[in-house]
């Protein structure tokens, strides 16, 4: 089965963090969902490297990025996916969704009312456990 790696940002602005949702796509289990932004580690990139990266091409946004939060194994479908899941900080919430259909910010008591993806679902019940 086919491996990805990825990095995703749980970007916190005060007491609340950024989710943002996928666009409609052939796989259905992703189509739509929300989730954290980021995207696939590219060679010879470090983890913070590609989430720098993918944050200025998803949203226009260089947040500090600041310490690995928890790395998740999912098997979808198609895929396996490692996504390492860092927290990060922002002094504005300002973005430009550039891939996103939409995006909320949310205190840790109202994630769970997305619609996540599944790789996604440790992340959140850890950031509502913490709380
Ligand atoms: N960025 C991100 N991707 C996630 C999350 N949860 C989850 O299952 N994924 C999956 C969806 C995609 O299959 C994969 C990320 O790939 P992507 O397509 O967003 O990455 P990319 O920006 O490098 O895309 P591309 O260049 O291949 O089009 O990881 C998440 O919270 N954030």
């Amino acid at each position: 089965m086919k491996k990805i790696e990825v990095v995703a940002a749980i970007i916190h602005f005060e007491d609340e963090i950024l989710c943002v949702q996928r666009a409609e796509s052939k796989l259905d289990y992703i189509s739509e969902k929300f989730e954290f932004p980021g995207g696939k580690i590219e060679k010879g990139e470090t983890k913070e490297e590609a989430l720098a990266r993918e944050l200025t091409e998803e949203l226009d946004i260089k947040p500090v990025i600041k310490d690995l939060f928890l790395t998740v194994v999912h098997t979808y479908p198609d895929f396996e996916i490692t996504m390492h899941s860092f927290n990060c900080i922002t002094n504005s919430k300002k973005i430009k969704l550039k891939e996103h259909i939409s995006a909320q910010w949310l205190k840790n008591d109202n994630l769970s009312h997305l619609d996540w993806a599944a790789a996604d679902l440790p992340i959140v019940s850890k950031l509502i456990d913490n709380e």
